[in-house]
């Protein structure tokens, strides 16, 4: 997967060369690169933003140095598909593990990173003339600027890409992964500060282990998630796997 971030804060992107990531794009299967917005200002000033039409607070993106940047990463003849455009936003849809699967699929992901009040909007109107563009909240509150949005994203998606995740199998369990949040995990010692860990999962009877994690799993939805228990399939209540 290719990926381009272009932001007026590039250093914001320096966790990217850790952990797993960082190992995603040293074995070539994340290959990312971090771009200066004001590469593409002319001015002295290198200026990014100007006063809004229509009067308000705050400054806005100005669209001729975005415009510039998204010609030179969107390729044009070379016969590559377009990217998708992804503008973290406070207006946007909201992400979530199946959006994160959704972008896991695609070859070549494109940020935009707005600060300030926000992007000049023909910069996404024009860009929706060739490529897709979305927009992504990761929940109802604003931040500063959509770089800490888009490592929140990179993350969910690359850990999604084969090979990434040393153990693929926790994919298959983990929060969200089936419409339902994950059981409590233990791990050693048995018994720590006089809390003990639950006998079931230290009897070896497989079958009682995933009805127990099915239930819990199912009691800790409905206590903090009941919009999730809503969305479930019937079958899920049924099925002894822990799996709807
Ligand atoms: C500037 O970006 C934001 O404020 C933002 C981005 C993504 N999700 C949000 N909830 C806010």
């Amino acid at each position: 997967m290719r990926v381009d971030i272009v932001s007026i804060f590039p250093e914001y992107f320096a966790p990217l060369d850790l952990s797993l990531i960082g190992k995603a794009r040293a074995n070539g299967t994340l290959r990312l690169a971090v771009h200066d917005l004001r590469t593409w200002t002319h001015d002295v000033h290198r200026t990014v933003d100007d006063t809004p039409y229509g009067g308000g607070p705050g400054m806005v993106m100005r669209p001729e140095p975005w415009g510039e940047a998204l010609d030179a990463l969107v390729p044009g003849a070379d016969g590559e598909p377009e990217p998708r455009l992804l503008v973290p936003s406070p207006v946007g849809v909201r992400f979530t593990q199946a959006l994160a699967h959704e972008l896991a699929a695609e070859s070549h992901l494109l940020f935009a990173c707005g600060r300030y009040e926000g992007i000049d909007q023909r910069v996404l109107d024009h860009a929706a003339t060739r490529m897709r563009v979305t927009e992504v909240s990761l929940g109802d509150y604003v931040l500063f600027g959509g770089e800490v949005a888009v490592l929140v994203i990179l993350e969910a998606v690359t850990r999604l890409l084969p090979g990434v995740l040393g153990n693929a199998g926790s994919l298959d369990e983990e929060s969200h992964a089936h419409g339902l949040l994950e059981a409590p995990m233990y791990t050693k010692p048995a018994t720590w500060r006089g809390h003990e860990v639950p006998e079931v999962l230290r009897s070896g009877d497989h079958g009682r282990i995933a009805r127990w994690r099915r239930d819990e799993s199912l009691l800790r939805t409905a206590a903090r998630r009941p919009d999730m228990i809503a969305a479930l399939p019937p079958r899920a209540w049924t099925s002894g796997t822990g799996r709807p």
